[in-house]
């Protein structure tokens, strides 16, 4: 990793994770700037790193060759204003959803702006961002950004800007639904009589497994479901009831939802 300077605007949830990534790969706290108004997470931000975060930005932003966006999209104009003085000579990247790079562009003061849509998965380095570079980000300062993140996993550049807004809705939130639907899992658990812990346990692993069964494996999801469907069994009455709620119609509108709400952020906080 380079001996550049990264200043993070924003020390929340995303910020940690990549930071924390950052620090697993070698660089040395000095190296990271983060500008953070929140006290408690300032002092979380010292006991977790050994980071000094700053609750405002000052003159030392000057010296970042990169420029991480972490605040939530509302916040960002915001954000933005007191620093353009300092942040336009960097490479910007943003991990904000719905945020065009043409107002991070206007923003910042600067035309280098890579904007990624990671997922919290980063915090234990089996994340999977996508990535849109503007034009005037050159293929070494792409490199630069693929090596900022691939602490925090795997990345996946997308050549179209709204195409982030369905990686958002995929992988940026899908985390969000995967919990959802372990939820659900617990809840039946203790319906039929085993703890939730118990629950927690099997619907866990089951999906960690299934998971890697799909990652490891040639064959398509739906083989693989097929292979678990026994005729007239189990899951066949599973996939059933399911079928017939029209779960899958629903879960293709909650992520097309999704998908308008990044759209949304953009067009009210861009
Ligand atoms: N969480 C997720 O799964 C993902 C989030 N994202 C994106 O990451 C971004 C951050 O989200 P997340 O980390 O979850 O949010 P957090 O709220 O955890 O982090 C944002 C942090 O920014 C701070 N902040 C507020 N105003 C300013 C300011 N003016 N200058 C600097 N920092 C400020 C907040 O402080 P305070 O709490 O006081 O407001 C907060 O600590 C969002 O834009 C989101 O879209 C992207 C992918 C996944
Ligand atoms: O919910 C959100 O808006 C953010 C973006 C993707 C995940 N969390």
């Amino acid at each position: 990793m380079s001996s550049q300077v990264i200043a993070f605007i924003g020390g929340g949830n995303m910020a940690s994770a990549i930071i924390g990534g950052l620090l697993r790969a070698g660089l040395a706290p000095a190296q990271l700037h983060v500008v953070e108004p929140h006290a408690p997470q300032r002092d979380k931000l010292r006991a977790e790193f050994g980071l000094q975060a700053l609750a405002a930005g000052d003159a030392s932003l000057g010296r970042a060759g990169t420029v991480v966006w972490a605040v939530k999209p509302q916040l960002f104009a915001e954000a933005a204003a007191p620093l353009r003085a300092w942040v336009g000579g960097a490479l910007q990247l943003s991990v904000m959803a719905g945020i065009p790079s043409a107002s991070i562009a206007r923003a910042s003061g600067s035309e280098r702006v890579v904007r990624s849509m990671p997922n919290t998965p980063a915090l234990i380095g089996q994340g999977i961002a996508g990535l849109y570079a503007r034009p005037a980000v050159s293929a070494e300062e792409r490199a630069t950004i693929e090596g900022l993140l691939a602490p925090t996993g795997q990345t996946l550049w997308v050549e179209r800007e709204e195409d982030l807004d369905a990686v958002t809705a995929l992988s940026g939130s899908g985390p969000a639904y995967f919990f959802f639907f372990v939820e659900a899992m617990m809840a039946a658990a203790v319906d039929m009589g085993l703890t939730a812990e118990q629950g927690r346990r099997l619907a866990l692993a089951t999906c960690a497994g299934a998971a890697a069964l799909g990652l490891a494996s040639d064959e398509s999801p739906t083989t693989l479901r097929e292979r678990v469907t026994s005729k007239g069994g189990t899951t066949h009455a599973a996939i059933t009831a399911m079928q017939a709620d029209a779960v899958d119609a629903a879960i293709r509108r909650a992520v097309l939802a999704a998908q308008k709400r990044a759209a949304e952020l953009g067009r009210e906080f861009g």
